[in-house]
């Protein structure tokens, strides 16, 4: 139980509706032990009628209708306070699976990029799906059943032991084996469905990825083989579920043998008794009725005890992403406004997990509002460079400052909220084109959204879509080419009018006019704000202020334009090649 200790923070949030569960669930227990003993007082009353103790048919009839009505009216409160009961106790465990739910993926949110290159995405996904979904059960569910047995315990079992206590003994001795059992089975049942969900899981990752990659497999004519490969999972997948149904198909059965078996110890127990006159026949039902009674909260006791065991496991995977400092900590709570000068001093870094290092002693400054170009070959370094700007990882060696303060003393929301970025790889929701460019800025306008479009040259193609800017891109909706993708990406930058504008290699895929377009619009649009420029493209760069050329993560050459063309290194050579490719 130390895993589930976590979550008595969000227990302590709800404690009045789990206090005032408990008291109606024992309530409810109560009332619902009229029905047994009024069933015997029939039938004791019917008996008497019968033997001729009593005569007097009247009596009878009112004695009959008294006791119904209790039955009745006790039965209904119990059975109004089991449902006051499941609202209470279970709508608290829905609401602490959604806190729950938030807090793993408010966590999920402060880690770094570097835990998710660790962990797959299935596995995050498992985590705050499947295993919540287990804790919840533990949250709610288990401790319903929980106190729902004790408190039929502590008060069935007295009653039916001063009643007749040896009709009690026996009536209760087919009992814990019954509990045992439903522990064995129920855990063979979860081990089994485990693996169904592997399976499960296993056939939604194959069917997806060839989902998703339809038009490769269409293409290499690969329809054949995939479906061979799906049809063994599937395969596999139905043997488990063969398996789990075999193990399933034993709970009940072995209930109602159980139960049975108690049923018949009342009968044939309580019959010798009732000869013998130790008890009287009333009995007999009254103890049916509490062996039913007592059934499922016995077979409770060992879903239960599964059912803990299974929530304290996933709650431990939880607590292992819980409990993970996230490596990019915001360490000032102040506010601090950015202008935007850039400083690398002496930088080196690291990749944590593929052990390269990406950059080496780099040193550069942009003051602000300028605009800096990144060539190089691929695999230099370009790309790190940006991504240590945003702080998406820390430096260990030299250091970054932006207006003179080093990134790590900078408000982080306020260090991120000055930053556009657009990626090499633009990623796009599946949502409408407007929502794409206005994720940028929650509030903008259509207007703002349309100036934004025009600026990134995308317009044009957007208003030549049926439903212009309202065409929802991804798997229910178009998709976009690489070139216009990459502009709805830049618009989504420039819309948030930051004072830093990140591009890495975001031009690639466009033509070299449209790209001219984009880089003169982005010239008198952000002229206050500085920029980087990631490219393999001269073209792209040739206007910086500042040029850089990395190669290994070193820096080779550094200046302006007609600086690096009359070095005539690389960048000259890239220059040349390239302005002959214009002219072919
Ligand atoms: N997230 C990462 N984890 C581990 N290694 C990485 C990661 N990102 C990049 N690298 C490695 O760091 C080096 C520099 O990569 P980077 O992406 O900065 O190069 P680049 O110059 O932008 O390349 P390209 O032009 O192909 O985009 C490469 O060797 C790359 O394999």
């Amino acid at each position: 139980m130390k895993e589930l200790q976590k979550l008595n923070k969000l227990f302590a949030k709800y404690k009045w509706q789990l206090i005032g569960g408990i008291l109606v669930t024992i309530a409810a227990r109560l009332f619902s032990l009229v029905l047994p003993q009024y069933v015997g007082k029939i039938i004791n009353l019917l008996n008497d009628y019968g033997s001729g103790k009593i005569t007097d048919k009247e009596f009878l009839r009112s004695e009959l209708l008294i006791n119904i009505a209790w039955i009745i009216g006790a039965t209904l409160l119990a059975a109004g306070l089991t449902f006051v009961m499941r609202q209470l106790i279970i709508v608290v465990s829905r609401h602490l699976e959604y806190d729950l739910k938030n807090l793993v993926y408010e966590q999920y949110q402060k880690l770094s990029l570097g835990f998710y290159k660790q962990n797959r995405t299935g596995d995050l996904m498992n985590r705050i799906s499947e295993d919540v979904s287990k804790v919840r059960m533990y949250m709610g569910p288990s401790i319903m059943y929980s106190i729902n047995m004790i408190t039929l315990f502590a008060v069935v079992i007295p009653r039916m032991y001063f009643t007749a206590p040896t009709l009690a003994l026996y009536t209760l001795i087919p009992l814990p084996f019954l509990a045992v059992a439903i522990y064995v089975i129920s855990r063979e049942i979860n081990k089994r469905s485990t693996l169904v969900q592997q399976y499960l899981s296993n056939l939604n990752t194959v069917s997806q990825e060839a989902f998703s990659g339809i038009s490769v497999i269409k293409a290499y004519n690969l329809s054949g083989q995939m479906f061979q490969q799906f049809e063994e999972i599937a395969n596999e997948s139905k043997a488990k579920n063969i398996d789990l149904a075999r193990v399933q198909a034993l709970f009940f059965p072995l209930m109602v043998l159980l139960i049975g078996l108690s049923n018949i110890m009342v009968i044939y127990i309580g019959g010798k008794q009732v000869i013998d006159g130790v008890i009287d026949v009333g009995t007999i039902p009254e103890f049916l009725i509490y062996v039913n009674m007592l059934t499922w909260p016995v077979a409770v006791v060992g879903w239960v005890t599964n059912m803990i065991q299974q929530a304290e496991a996933s709650q431990k995977r939880i607590n292992e992403f819980l409990d993970i400092e996230p490596a990019i900590q915001n360490l000032q709570p102040q506010r601090s406004p950015v202008k935007g000068n850039i400083k690398f001093d002496q930088v080196s870094f690291t990749y944590d997990d593929t052990n390269i290092t990406a950059l080496k002693e780099v040193s550069f400054e942009v003051p602000a509002g300028k605009t800096l170009a990144i060539l190089g070959k691929t695999g230099s370094g370009k790309s790190t460079v940006l991504e240590l700007l945003g702080r998406l990882y820390d430096i260990e060696k030299g250091s970054i400052k932006i207006d003179g303060t080093p990134i790590k003393e900078l408000n982080l929301e306020d260090l991120r909220a000055a930053i556009g970025y657009v990626p090499q790889d633009a990623f796009l929701f599946s949502d409408s084109i407007k929502n794409n460019i206005a994720f940028g800025k929650v509030d903008a306008t259509e207007e703002e959204i349309i100036t934004a479009a025009k600026n990134a040259a995308v317009h044009k193609n957007i208003t030549n879509f049926t439903k212009g800017y309202d065409t929802v891109l991804g798997e229910r909706g178009i998709t976009l080419s690489g070139g216009q993708k990459q502009r709805v990406s830049i618009a989504r930058a420039i819309i948030k009018k930051p004072q830093i504008l990140l591009f890495d290699d975001c031009l690639s895929a466009v033509d070299t006019e449209t790209e001219e377009k984009i880089l003169s619009n982005l010239k008198r649009v952000t002229k206050d704000t500085t920029t980087i420029i990631v490219s393999h493209r001269v073209s792209s760069a040739k206007n910086a202020d500042l040029i850089l050329v990395l190669d290994d993560g070193r820096i080779i050459e550094k200046g302006t334009h007609q600086d690096l063309v009359n070095a005539q290194g690389y960048y000259a050579e890239l220059f040349e090649n390239q302005m002959l490719e214009k002219q072919d």
